[in-house]
């Protein structure tokens, strides 16, 4: 991808905003989706369920802004930006006449936010770079549209799956094993790559959400694992809690919850020969036994070590079937539980107390050589992200799954 279809003072115009884009980007994109949501027609096209309530739709989208203002003289930076876009615009079925009316919004609000810095030359900059983004993403979104139309068992919007089997995983994780209400086949996914579902939450609006698929692709259904949020955690679209306690307490057997096609630029690389580090944090196990299972299935896994980090043995999910797995070839778990539980013992249940500490990963894994691969809460991720930088570890062989700018978590 190159600025080309830019002209030079485009560019320069639009980066010069970048300053004043990183300080009032929320700013602009709040008054973005207050002008956008005055027309009701326009609103109806867009899920409301994503837009607003938490704040973190329009936060997201003015990281996005500001790295664009900002990478624009050198778009190749925001390759990955796109492509993670693209996928999750492809799993809400975000279609390419949904952007004009998205494009006049951000003008209007960038003139109302700006005021007297809103020149004309600003807004004609604005407005072409807007357009250009729109058609790199439109083109990558119908690419994602014709390949999941192509492929055998893909399809394109909500496609009805019935709940087969409800399997606890630890006191407060459970897995739902989906099939397809059709009886048809499904698609194959990338390992790490994500699900999103609607749910139908009685007397609410349908709640959306993203859940990792947990189970290798190539099966004649999908599975995905989720922890019970308590109140205040659950993640950004909608009240507390109310998609995993749902799940958790009304969804079983029989039951059909709404699916699109697998998403997400998060998956294991296939080519890569190194060895490889699975790092996961409570719940964010799940992408990593997806990946696990995969190898193991595929065989002649590398060298792999499992690492993973829960509070105690309630809440470990998958105990056995990770280390079952791990029985399979050169694969070594490990278990960090931050706070045993007096049931729980050392190496039986869990190897190391505490956390996992960048001392301990580079005494214990092949630093120097391995591919990583992480998930868990934001702290942990943290953690890895800056930690593996400081050991010089490449970009390339960094790869986590944050939703949110990845920018944000190394700040
Ligand atoms: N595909 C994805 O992106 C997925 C993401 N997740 C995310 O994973 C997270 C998991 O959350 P929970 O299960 O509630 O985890 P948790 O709160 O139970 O924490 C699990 C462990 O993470 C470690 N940890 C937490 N903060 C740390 C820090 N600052 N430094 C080092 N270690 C730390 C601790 O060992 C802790 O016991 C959620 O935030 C969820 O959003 C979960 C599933 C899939």
């Amino acid at each position: 991808m190159t600025g080309s279809a830019l002209s030079p003072r485009t560019v320069r115009t639009v980066k010069a905003t970048a300053p004043v884009l990183r300080e009032r980007g929320l700013e602009i994109t709040r008054r973005m989706y207050e002008i956008l949501f005055q027309d009701e027609e326009i609103k109806s096209l867009f899920n409301q369920s994503h837009h607003g309530r938490s704040g973190s739709q329009p936060r997201s989208l003015a990281g996005a802004i500001h790295a664009y203002a900002d990478n624009i003289d050198h778009l190749d930076e925001c390759r990955p930006m796109i492509e993670r876009i693209a996928q999750k615009h492809t799993s809400l079925h975000i279609r390419p006449e949904q952007y004009p009316a998205v494009g006049r919004a951000l003008i209007g609000a960038l003139r109302d936010v700006l005021d007297q810095a809103a020149t004309d030359e600003v807004i004609e900059a604005w407005t072409q770079a807007y357009d250009f983004l729109a058609d790199v993403l439109t083109r990558r979104e119908r690419d994602i549209y014709d390949r999941n139309t192509r492929t055998p068992g893909g399809w394109v919007g909500w496609r009805d799956f019935t709940v087969d089997r409800v399997v606890p995983e630890s006191q407060i994780i459970k897995s739902f094993y989906l099939r397809p209400s059709d009886a048809g086949p499904v698609m194959a996914f990338r390992p790490g790559q994500y699900l999103t579902v609607r749910l139908g939450v009685p007397g609410q609006e349908p709640v959306v959400r993203n859940y990792t698929v947990s189970c290798a692709p190539g099966r004649d259904h999908y599975r995905i694992t989720v922890k019970r949020e308590d109140p205040g955690e659950d993640a950004p679209y909608a009240p507390p809690g109310v998609a995993s306690s749902y799940l958790h307490e009304e969804v079983g057997p029989g039951d059909v919850i709404q699916v699109s096609a697998p998403a997400g630029d998060f998956f294991l690389d296939e080519t890569s020969r190194r060895p490889l580090v699975l790092l996961s944090g409570g719940v964010g196990l799940t992408p990593m036994v997806c990946v696990l299972e995969h190898l193991v299935e595929r065989g002649t896994p590398p060298e792999t070590w499992f690492v993973h980090a829960a509070l105690g043995g309630r809440q470990h999910a998958m105990r056995q079937h990770v280390r079952d797995l791990a029985a399979t070839g050169p694969i070594h778990p490990v278990v960090f539980y931050e706070h045993p539980a007096p049931e729980d013992v050392r190496g039986r249940d869990y190897d190391l107390p505490g956390r996992v500490t960048m001392d301990w990963l580079k005494s214990a894994v092949p630093v120097a050589d391995a591919d990583f691969y992480f998930c868990g809460p934001r702290g942990f991720m943290r953690m890895l992200a800056i930690g593996l930088r400081a050991l010089d570890v490449p970009d390339e062989r960094i790869h986590f799954e944050f939703f949110g700018p990845a920018e944000a978590l190394y700040a």
